[in-house]
């Protein structure tokens, strides 16, 4: 069967420390992932790593079975990926929707010259971005804030503003870093309302997150890293009750929980 994403031992050395040690994974179209694991696991190298930021040290990584290894980021960003951060990265002091079109702008094959003379090709791709934008828009759920400035907004808007930004360059594939870091329960709830309905619109999500309400009932597979190491892969329900996981991130008390819950 063919994966739309696979690494295949992954492996990124910082001198001596050895952050990634062959980690090999895959997606499927459609797919939630989680990636887990205790606080300096890799997680965010893995995610460095496949969008280009850091070049791996050995492995190979495909998207749609094209090599991508150590493309750099305005590349894979080309070929379908996007990522969200962990502190949001919106211009304070431009609206919502001038935050989605600048973002929309940068996939738009429109050069300098036809948005000067403000040609055919200029006016009709105008026309694709104020649709691309309202779907957007839409999608996060910010069109009754479109043309409030960012700087002011509610958190669990600004982090909504982030993913539409990742969305403005129409990707196959989101990475999200702590998509429901700082959010209240009720935003953390809309965040997994959102995820859905981005899967549901035809984006692979790959999560990295330590909250793991929003992990457990929202992703189909997970991944678990410690110490660079993939130590462990399934479901949920899998990943919940095994025993090197617990041992190394859950713990125990998350383990009685989960019993005492089923
Ligand atoms: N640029 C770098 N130079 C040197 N070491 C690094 C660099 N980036 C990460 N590391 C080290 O690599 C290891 C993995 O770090 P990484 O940030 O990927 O972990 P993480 O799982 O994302 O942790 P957290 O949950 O705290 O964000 C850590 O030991 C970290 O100190």
């Amino acid at each position: 069967m063919t994966h739309l994403f696979q690494a295949f031992d992954i492996t990124k050395k910082f001198a001596g420390l050895v952050a990634l040690d062959q980690v090999s994974f895959h997606l499927d179209e459609g797919e939630i992932l989680g990636l887990i694991g205790p606080n300096g696991a890799g997680k965010s190298t893995c995610f460095n790593v496949i969008t280009g930021t850091l070049k791996p040290t050995s492995g190979r990584i495909e998207l749609r079975e094209q090599d991508i290894t150590g493309m750099p980021p305005y590349l894979t960003a080309h070929m379908g990926l996007a990522r969200t951060f962990q502190h949001t990265t919106v211009f304070q002091h431009l609206t919502v929707r001038e935050n989605i079109e600048a973002a929309c702008w940068l996939r738009s094959k429109v050069g300098l010259g036809c948005t000067l003379l403000r040609t055919s090709s200029y006016r009709s791709s105008e026309i694709s971005l104020k649709t691309s934008v309202d779907d957007i828009l839409s999608m996060i759920d910010l069109r009754h804030v479109q043309d409030s400035r960012a700087k002011g907004l509610p958190y669990g808007y600004l982090r909504r503003l982030g993913i539409g930004i990742a969305l403005g360059t129409n990707p196959a594939l989101l990475l999200m870093d702590e998509p429901a870091a700082g959010l209240n329960p009720t935003e953390s709830a809309e965040f997994s309302k959102l995820a859905r309905r981005l899967r549901d619109f035809g984006i692979t999500i790959v999560i990295v997150e330590h909250d793991m309400k929003v992990i457990m009932g929202l992703c189909d597979r997970i991944v678990v890293l410690n110490y660079g190491k993939k130590i462990a892969e399934g479901s949920p329900g899998v990943i919940r009750r095994d025993p090197q996981v617990i041992e190394s991130y859950l713990g125990k008390s998350h383990d009685e929980a989960e019993t005492a819950r089923a």
